[in-house]
């Protein structure tokens, strides 16, 4: 992470302390309510710079045997980190994730997620999470990873097409 940081300030339209965060997309497979197959993770805005999740570990998650695989577990961080940035600002897209698996994590058990914004500098967004499962100071897996702000509607407006939302909410998405 670089040294030279912007400062941090709350979007005076970010949901407040201990809400649930608003999905970015119904249809996400992170955390969307309409996505078919989805990890249906359930977000919650903390203190300053920090979002929570928490995630059922169903079995169709399991990659070894009775554990989760570990590209569900990096989709979730994905996610989770990626709501961080709504925080301060506009919307911000993946260009680095990295996770290190701790232990395994057993089909069942319900995860834990905290993430948080270390920093900004110009676009870039810094973060790093945890997933934990009882015990925060004992976390089964962190992460960390870089976000750039988007203008969104320039972004996606050539890919809309493609998603799995209502040609109502195409219609409204694509609207000036
Ligand atoms: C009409 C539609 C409306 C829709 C509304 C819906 C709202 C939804 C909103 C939001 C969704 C949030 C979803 C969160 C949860 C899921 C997250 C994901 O899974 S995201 C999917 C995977 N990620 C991608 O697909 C990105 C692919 N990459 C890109 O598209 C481009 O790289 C982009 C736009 C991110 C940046 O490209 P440039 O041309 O705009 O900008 P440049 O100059 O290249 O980069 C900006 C800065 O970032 C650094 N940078 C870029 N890539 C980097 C990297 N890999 N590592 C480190 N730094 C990097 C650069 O060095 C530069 O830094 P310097 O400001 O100069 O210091």
């Amino acid at each position: 992470m670089p040294t030279e940081l912007d400062p941090l300030e709350r979007h005076p339209k970010a949901v407040g302390p201990g809400e649930q965060m608003r999905m970015h997309n119904s249809t996400c497979f992170g955390c969307g309510e309409q996505s078919p197959a989805g990890l249906r993770l359930k977000m919650f805005a903390g203190d300053d710079f920090f979002v929570t999740a928490t995630m059922e570990v169903e079995s169709r998650f399991e990659g070894g045997p009775g554990v989760i695989h570990g590209g569900i577990l990096s989709t979730a961080f994905d996610d989770v980190m990626g709501m961080a940035p709504l925080l301060i600002g506009p919307s911000a897209v993946t260009v680095h994730l990295e996770v290190d698996y701790r232990r395994p994590i057993p089909i069942g058990s319900t995860l834990q997620f905290r993430a948080d914004i270390m920093g900004r500098q110009r676009r870039k967004v810094y973060t790093e999470a945890i997933a934990h499962i009882g015990d925060p100071d004992d976390p089964v897996a962190t992460a960390h990873a870089i976000f750039v702000t988007i203008r969104a509607r320039e972004h996606f407006a050539a890919h809309v097409e493609n998603s799995q939302l209502s040609d109502d909410d195409k219609r409204r998405l694509r609207a000036p």
